[in-house]
């Protein structure tokens, strides 16, 4: 798998691999483990009181080092699992080109709506992610006009996802792309999307 370093018009310091710092791969999967077993838990009320406290204390700890977004590392370090976002479900890529992407992932209990089922707005948070960053792969950068998503069956937590997206065609500023999400070979979602290039000056 290729994977630029350098995404789109966006500057070159925004995206980042491990520069040998900080383990905030570690970091960030810890912070997944809390909010599956948070999301997971009926706990008892000494443990609760308990889990609040020192969740306030690691709260505490990391204030006192906010940055401004051009300083952040979560959702820049392209190396790990949904970018170190821990918003994005940790997406794994086996496939990149300027054309499509495969990727895997699993949702854990924190991304259930009901039922066993993953909640229906993480559906178009996954393909925006692997759209937009498909989108941009070696062009300049773009943001979503629309995303359309069919809901064909329910995505199941805690079972291997696939994720496939595909660039159908570009006209001028605008980048049309299709998504498509499977466990097995069942068809859980699709969707298209419309990328816009960005004109000088837009956010
Ligand atoms: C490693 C990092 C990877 C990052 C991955 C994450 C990526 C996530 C991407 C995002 O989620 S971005 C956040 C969500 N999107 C936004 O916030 C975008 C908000 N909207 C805008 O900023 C503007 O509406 C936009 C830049 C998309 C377009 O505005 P413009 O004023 O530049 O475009 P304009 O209205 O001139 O339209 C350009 C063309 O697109 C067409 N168009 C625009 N919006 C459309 C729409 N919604 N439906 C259909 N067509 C649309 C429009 O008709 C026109 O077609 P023609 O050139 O053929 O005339």
């Amino acid at each position: 798998m290729s994977e630029p370093g350098n995404i789109g018009g966006f500057r070159p310091r925004r995206y980042r691999t491990d520069g040998g710092g900080p383990d905030f791969g570690r970091m960030i999967e810890a912070l997944r483990r809390i909010q599956d077993g948070i999301t997971a838990a009926d706990a008892p009320e000494g443990v609760v009181t308990e889990v609040a406290d020192m969740l306030e204390k690691v709260a505490a700890a990391v204030e006192p080092y906010e940055v401004d977004e051009e300083g952040m590392i979560a959702g820049r370090r392209v190396d790990l699992p949904g970018r170190g976002q821990a918003l994005i479900p940790p997406l794994e890529y086996d496939e990149w080109d300027e054309d499509h992407v495969v990727a895997r992932c699993s949702m854990g209990r924190f991304y259930l709506g009901a039922n066993g089922a993953a909640h229906g707005g993480v559906i178009p948070l996954v393909f925006d992610e692997v759209l937009g960053r498909l989108a941009n792969t070696g062009r300049p950068v773009s943001r979503t006009a629309y995303l359309h998503v069919n809901f064909r069956a329910i995505t199941p937590i805690d079972a291997p996802l696939r994720v496939t997206g595909t660039v159908v065609r570009i006209e001028g500023r605008k980048r049309f792309l299709t998504a498509a999400l499977h466990h097995g070979d069942t068809l859980c979602a699709d969707g298209d999307a419309l990328f816009v290039a960005l004109n000088p000056g837009q956010p």
